[in-house]
């Protein structure tokens, strides 16, 4: 019997960020391994124009969920939908369902982040600190409580080459920043922000190193762990290989790669692709979550949860390995055959951003203002490079995380918990991954059938012909221009006509004498 399992049955959870990409995950794996939890607490915003309960029906009415209703029939009792918003003071709570997470919840799983790069910094702090120490308060009113797990990010000390399980001091204080907010106005905010921001590469990078100092700081008597993913990407092995929901990390990028949108990366292909799965994560939170609460570690324990050291792959493989499976299973309607360089030259870069981006979507307006359509493809390729250059940070280094205490936590688990909550990495094999990855990104991000396969091989091959026709239709263009223009290139035409003539003639007349 898995002791983290049982662990977890009878408890009351608390979930943050339940409806995101990571919460979805882990509701998941609590309700399967453990039905008989006492309930799981979600705190909800309405969105998009749906109530806070018709969000969470749609999700458990998703395919994400299935298994988990063979499991655990009456799924819909057990998660109690609470209306929230963390942008709000005391999170706009009502008071009787305040009262009710304040008497009744044993731990707390805070996923809730904007986990945007271009946030304004007002958000962020709003978000990824504020929030995080407005939720700490909760906890300490909480009596039952018996462990609270913060996730950060990996990246938070991504101004740092090794980064230890530690927390690293901020230079602004966060109590400070966030009181500033309070009174400086918008203007103020953004201008100051590059230079507070310093030498992490964005907003949210740098608001998650402030969230950590705020649970550093706030910890009091909590039982606290943090725990820093890497980049984190589809599922694994549970509840089914390839799941992903949305266009962050790699995803996005793979969808415009596959689609022969995107060509050309600035990336390092020796760097370390530092892609975790999202289940792997989740199986390390939920065995945190238990060794905090039975533990009780004398201080805040870090834990890193990334593949780099253990299981290092990089962005050249993994380029390599999203090429062929697009080949073997391509995504339907493509724009161009999907076939990209890396490259690591700024100037290198902006050449083929020109040539493999930005013309081919010109070209493709021009055709389509011709036949009596609306351009969008300049648009659209201009908002991809936008994205593509946010993310460009974190394709062209590497960084060393140590993992002493997931390491550590991996070795007190029993053979059974090691199996039923795995996260070792080193037993992921990356070329079936990535794989599944794509396959994934097909049928839940592109909701692409499997059927269509075959039609998209043949669209590949129509494209392929028309690069051929473009291609030779350009050089003969180009060279029709030469030839009119310049002497040389006139003679060296004539060289060539006469060569030939000359070998055509010689090889007629002597297969003429063997005759
Ligand atoms: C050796 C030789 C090899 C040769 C072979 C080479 C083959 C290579 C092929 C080329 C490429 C291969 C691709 C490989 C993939 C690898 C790259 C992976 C990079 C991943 C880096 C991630 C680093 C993460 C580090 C930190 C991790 C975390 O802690 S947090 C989680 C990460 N957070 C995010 O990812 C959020 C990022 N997103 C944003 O900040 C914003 O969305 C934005 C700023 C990017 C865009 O904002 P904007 O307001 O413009 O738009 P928005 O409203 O958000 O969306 C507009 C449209 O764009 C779509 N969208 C959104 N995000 C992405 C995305 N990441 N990629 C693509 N598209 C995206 C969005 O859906 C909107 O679409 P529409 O609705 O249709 O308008
Ligand atoms: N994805 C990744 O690659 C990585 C993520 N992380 C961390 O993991 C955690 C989860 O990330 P992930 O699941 O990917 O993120 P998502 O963006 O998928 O989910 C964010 C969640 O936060 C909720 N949320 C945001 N704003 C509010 C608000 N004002 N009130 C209530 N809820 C709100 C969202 O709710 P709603 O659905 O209503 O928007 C959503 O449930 C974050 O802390 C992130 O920093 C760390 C490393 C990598």
């Amino acid at each position: 019997m898995s002791m983290i399992a049982a662990f977890y049955g009878g408890k009351s959870i608390l979930i943050t960020g339940a409806t995101g990409f990571m919460g979805k995950v882990l509701m998941e794996k609590l309700l399967r391994t453990s039905p008989n939890l006492k309930v799981i607490y979600i705190l909800v915003r309405p969105k998009a124009g749906q109530t806070t309960q018709q969000r969470v029906l749609q999700m458990l009415n998703s395919k994400l969920f299935e298994k988990v209703k063979e499991v655990c029939p009456n799924v819909h009792e057990k998660i109690r939908a609470i209306y929230a918003d963390l942008n709000q003071n005391d999170f706009a709570i009502s008071k009787e369902d305040m009262q009710e997470l304040l008497s009744c919840t044993d731990i707390i799983f805070h996923c809730a982040a904007t986990v945007r790069f271009d946030d304004p910094l007002r958000h962020a702090v709003q978000l990824n600190v504020t929030a995080t120490q407005q939720l700490l308060l909760m906890a300490s009113q909480m009596p039952k409580l018996e462990a609270f797990i913060h996730i950060s990010t990996a990246f938070s000390n991504c101004n740092l080459k090794h980064i230890d399980e530690v927390i690293y001091p901020c230079p602004v204080e966060p109590k400070q920043l966030i009181d500033s907010m309070e009174w400086l106005d918008d203007a103020i905010i953004d201008e100051i922000t590059p230079k507070l921001i310093g030498d992490r590469p964005n907003t949210y990078t740098y608001t998650k190193a402030l969230g950590e100092m705020v649970v550093h700081q706030e910890s009091g008597n909590l039982n606290i762990a943090i725990i820093r993913p890497s980049i984190v990407g589809a599922t694994w092995q549970e509840p089914f290989p390839g799941w992903v929901d949305n266009l962050n990390g790699p995803n996005g990028l793979i969808i415009a790669a596959g689609k022969g949108f995107l060509r050309s990366i600035r990336a390092a292909p020796k760097a370390v692709a530092d892609v975790i799965p999202v289940d792997t994560v989740v199986n390390l939170m939920l065995a945190v979550g238990w060794y905090t609460a039975v533990h009780r570690p004398k201080s805040t324990l870090i834990y890193h949860c990334i593949s780099g050291n253990l299981n290092p792959c990089n962005w050249g493989k993994m380029g390599i390995q999203l090429l062929a499976t697009f080949e073997k299973v391509p995504f339907e309607r493509a724009f161009r055959r999907p076939n990209a360089d890396f490259t690591t030259n700024a100037i290198t870069n902006q050449y083929w951003n020109a040539v493999s981006h930005r013309a081919p979507a010109i070209i493709y307006d021009f055709y389509l203002r011709l036949t009596g359509r609306k351009p969008r493809m300049t648009k659209l390729m201009n908002r991809l490079l936008r994205t593509v250059s946010m993310l460009e940070y974190f394709v062209n280094r590497s960084w060393e995380w140590s993992t002493y205490n997931t390491e550590m936590l991996m070795a007190e688990l029993s053979p059974e918990d090691q199996r039923v909550f795995n996260f070792d990495v080193r037993q992921l094999n990356w070329l079936e991954y990535i794989e599944n990855y794509v396959l994934g990104v097909k049928k839940y991000l592109l909701k692409e059938d499997m059927a269509g396969v075959p039609e998209a091989k043949q669209h590949l091959r129509r494209l392929r012909n028309i690069h051929y026709l473009f291609n030779t239709a350009l050089f003969l263009i180009a060279w029709r221009l030469l030839i009119a223009r310049s002497q040389i290139a006139r003679n060296v035409w004539f060289f060539i006509v006469s060569f030939c003539y000359k070998f055509l003639s010689y090889f007629r007349a002597s297969s003429t004498l063997k005759v």
